[in-house]
């Protein structure tokens, strides 16, 4: 039930309409209004009667979400240059924008959501062909809980030859359904078949890696493997989601939705965010499985502290993202040696890195800087993606890469698409992928991701 009244949208349309008939171009209008306190889940399920194509994002500590649903306009780029194109369509789109916003939050109004894929040269599209190299999404409707309130954001373009009336019909009945939906009680997928794609080509493939490594060809690479399950019916995406964010703490809970294929996860992993040219980035790479007693888990966590190789992996990180960091902002503050971050089956090495950006930046040129960062590529930069490329025989889409949101007043923040699924109505395929550096043991590694791909797979219908 809504029990607010929505802004004089007919109004606000009209003198949009006249803008855009006196500039001779479409405008792009935003109205944001404070409403009762919504469930995020709830409304996400409503929009599925409204468009399917939907976002959902909720940070790492559980006090900031919000729900996309339609497209108010879309940015998208293809090209090695994409973060950089993205930001000249966005600054576009701010020109010929009129906003109606009397709170100023963050996170409501003009805001994009959406992801890159890792590799923008990857050739292949199967399975990611409703996931196009980059899409940010300016949602149709957006509700934002921030600061224990509850904001819905009206995005549209207006056209000069639209009719008021007839825009704001639409747009009052579609808003009606948002509110209306009824919860279905959660219901998590059956498994049918469930296939490990080439796990021993895969251990191989690491044991190449340690090799090229040895032999001076890179020093670092993330190699990744998938899981493909299919299920006895559709899944409820909703469900899903709701039980992700129950389960992971200290993850950011994402879903992307594009002509109806979801991509979903719980990731640990911030990339960058800027509030307030504040920045923060996070190292989190080398990786132990929680233990079954505290006893048991506090000496894991020792010894993932005192482990070399699991330092290594981290420390390539800390280096990479320090230059990165050091390119764009002053009063960097890393500190020495990483402490442990547990997550519900595993915990890292974890080094959190903060910032002040210089003016001039975006959180944009910020992640064009970051991505990959060894925790997911690895180093040297490039030369791992393309030993990626060459060498992983999945084509990752947009896992493990950077996912998230910004705003018009240069707010934001990404993570990296981690622990995470592509779901195809009654199919999904899980990613995990692992540092690979001169002393991995491809058993090992095997173990390690079958722990990373654990959180999916049990809100997956599976253990
Ligand atoms: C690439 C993944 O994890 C990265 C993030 C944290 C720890 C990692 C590791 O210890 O290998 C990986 O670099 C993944 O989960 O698919
Ligand atoms: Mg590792």
């Amino acid at each position: 039930m809504l029990h607010t009244k929505a802004p004089h949208i007919e109004e606000l349309i009209g003198e949009a309409l006249q803008k855009a008939h006196h500039i001779g171009e479409p405008l792009f209008i935003s109205i944001v209004e404070r409403i009762d306190a919504q469930d995020p889940f709830q409304f996400f399920e409503a929009g599925s009667a409204v468009d399917t194509h939907r976002s959902f994002w909720q940070s790492a500590d559980n006090d900031f979400t919000m729900v996309g649903v339609g497209k108010g306009s879309q940015l998208y780029a293809k090209s090695e240059q994409r973060f950089q194109e993205v930001q000249s369509l966005w600054n576009e789109l701010q020109e010929n924008a009129i906003i109606h916003d009397d709170y100023n939050k963050k996170g409501t109004g003009m805001v994009a959501l959406g992801g890159f894929s890792f590799d923008p040269l990857e050739a292949e599209t199967t399975p990611w062909e409703s996931f196009p190299d980059s899409q940010l999404t300016i949602p149709a409707y957006l509700l934002t809980n921030v600061d224990e309130e509850s904001y819905l954001t009206i995005n549209a373009v207006i056209f000069p030859e639209d009719h008021p009336q007839q825009i704001a019909n639409q747009i009052l009945s579609q808003r009606e359904l948002l509110f209306e939906a009824e919860m279905k009680a959660v219901q998590l997928p059956e498994i049918k078949k469930t296939v490990e794609i080439s796990p021993e080509d895969w251990k191989v493939s690491v044991r190449k890696a340690t090799e090229d490594i040895k032999a001076g060809m890179i020093e670092k690479v993330v190699l990744a493997r998938e899981l493909r399950l299919s299920f006895h019916e559709d899944t409820h995406i909703t469900s899903i989601l709701r039980t992700l964010a129950e389960t992971q703490s200290n993850s950011y809970v994402f879903a992307f939705e594009s002509n109806g294929d979801h991509f979903i996860g719980a990731t640990p992993e911030r990339l960058a965010k800027v509030d307030e040219r504040k920045l923060v980035s996070t190292c989190l790479a080398g990786t132990t499985p929680r233990g079954k007693s505290e006893e048991e888990d506090m000496l894991l966590g020792q010894e993932l502290l005192a482990d070399p190789k699991n330092r290594q992996e981290h420390q390539f990180v800390v280096e990479m993202i320090r230059e990165a960091v050091e390119a764009c902002s002053s009063q960097i503050e890393i500190p020495e040696a990483p402490i442990l971050y547990p997550l519900k089956n595993l915990q890292h090495l974890y080094t959190p890195v903060k910032a002040i950006l210089d003016q001039g930046y975006t959180l944009l040129d910020v992640i064009e800087k970051l991505h990959p960062t060894p925790a997911l590529g690895g180093m040297p930069q490039k030369k791992s993606v393309s030993y990626i490329r060459e060498h992983e025989t999945l084509n990752r889409g947009w896992y493990a890469g950077p996912v998230g949101w910004f705003d018009i007043r240069n707010n934001g923040e990404f993570a990296v698409a981690i622990r995470s699924a592509l779901i195809q109505q009654d199919e999904a395929s899980l990613f995990a992928g692992c540092g690979v550096v001169e002393d991995s043991d491809p058993e090992a590694e095997y173990e390690e991701t079958a722990v990373k791909l654990q959180p999916m797979r049990s809100v997956l219908g599976g253990f």
